[in-house]
């Protein structure tokens, strides 16, 4: 009942759609795959812009379109939120207008509360011509959220954004993700804006999802470690806070029962979850515990499985699998020459040494 439910059968070009997936009811979903694997499509048969052949589509046990007992709900009917890549703003109406454009009745509070969540309030009486890009896409994110929508579908609200642009639109869906009870589902192929704003993940593939869950898990799988380079693997971890140690600046975290890790110190609560973000050649092996070592982070693991890497890298590095606990795995790329000097093959107990991880996601308690 508590999810968003999609399957549905379709031909559109060369692509023979054949979908079906729960997306969660809240939080953020980002649809990721290449080009013309099917992202647009996806949301556009959610927002009843594509009407697919064959079918089913409900949002918290409502349906808005099934081919079996012929439901379908029109497009303004269903409740949907819609941002594009760029932004559709009426150029001859100010940004006030353009955020009320098909409100019919206004509710001031929630009026107010998009105004502070997007900051808007020095741009209402511009008009688009006068805003920046990034300033144009809250605009028509706040204009989305203003018709109360029980989802908010996002086709890639960055891809037209230059780097500076994104960086300063970011913050912003960073912001609203936690603030907003609202399931977003937004379309993306960048691994960056993945590991920032996506709770969940849904991989398509020439019209099929070939992956779909918590993001933690699926960055793991095959889907989406073809998307990173041999030389930036990475593994990510959702963590909670379990210590601060003030004299030191630093802050401890649980990666799973037992495992724990030491950061620059964070300002915020024990137990608060965060997402953190460890990089492969960050992680070196010793079959010893080291003594004397400048490097907090060192935890017992054993090796699972020794991986090839594709590249530049193919014959001089190797992916290796380590699992730090029960359903806990960390990725560690070290060089053939080491593999063979310390004689390393799946079963070996060894310790991982962590020079660095990074934290990308705070707070992902309130969206999970
Ligand atoms: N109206 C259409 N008529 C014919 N083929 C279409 C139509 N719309 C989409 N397609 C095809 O369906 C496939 C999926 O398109 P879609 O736009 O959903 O992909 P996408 O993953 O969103 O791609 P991109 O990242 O480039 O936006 C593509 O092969 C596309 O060419």
């Amino acid at each position: 009942m508590n999810s968003i439910e999609i399957r549905f059968k379709h031909k559109l070009g060369n692509v023979n759609f054949d979908i079906d997936i729960r997306i969660p009811n809240r939080g953020i979903t980002s649809v990721f795959g290449k080009s013309g694997a099917g992202k647009t499509t996806l949301i556009n048969v959610i927002a009843g812009l594509n009407t697919p052949v064959e079918g089913r589509v409900t949002v918290s046990g409502k349906t808005l379109f099934c081919s079996d007992t012929k439901v379908n709900i029109p497009v303004h009917k269903r409740k949907i939120g819609y941002v594009f890549q760029d932004s559709r703003l009426f150029p001859h109406y100010n940004v006030k207008r353009n955020l009320l454009y098909g409100v019919s009745q206004l509710d001031l509070q929630h009026f107010a509360n998009i105004i502070t969540l997007l900051d808007l309030s020095p741009l209402l009486k511009r008009y688009p011509s006068q805003l920046s890009g990034g300033e144009k896409q809250r605009v028509a994110i706040g204009r989305a959220l203003l018709s109360k929508p029980s989802v908010l579908l996002m086709d890639e609200p960055l891809a037209s954004l230059d780097i500076p642009l994104k960086k300063e639109v970011l913050p912003y869906l960073e912001h609203l993700a936690h603030e907003i009870e609202l399931p977003i589902i937004y379309v993306s192929h960048s691994l960056f804006e993945l590991v920032h704003l996506a709770n969940h993940i849904a991989v398509l593939d020439n019209g099929v999802a070939i992956a779909a869950g918590p993001l933690e898990t699926v960055w793991s799988t095959p889907a989406l470690m073809q998307w990173q380079t041999a030389d930036n693997q990475s593994s990510l971890f959702e963590a909670s806070i379990t210590d601060h140690n003030k004299e030191y600046a630093l802050t401890q975290l649980q990666l799973t029962r037992g495992v724990l890790l030491w950061v620059p110190e964070l300002t915020m609560m024990v137990s608060s979850k965060l997402r953190v973000q460890v990089s492969a050649s960050d992680v070196s092996i010793t079959l010893n515990k080291p003594t004397q070592t400048s490097i907090h982070n060192i935890l017992p693991a054993k090796i699972v499985e020794i991986l090839p890497l594709e590249g530049e890298f193919n014959g001089k590095n190797v992916l290796v699998k380590l699992e730090l606990a029960e359903e806990c795995f960390l990725l560690s790329s070290i060089t053939t020459w080491a593999r063979d000097e310390l004689a390393l093959k799946e079963g070996v107990r060894i310790f991982a040494q962590i020079k660095k991880v990074n934290v990308t996601q705070k707070d992902i308690k309130q969206k999970a």
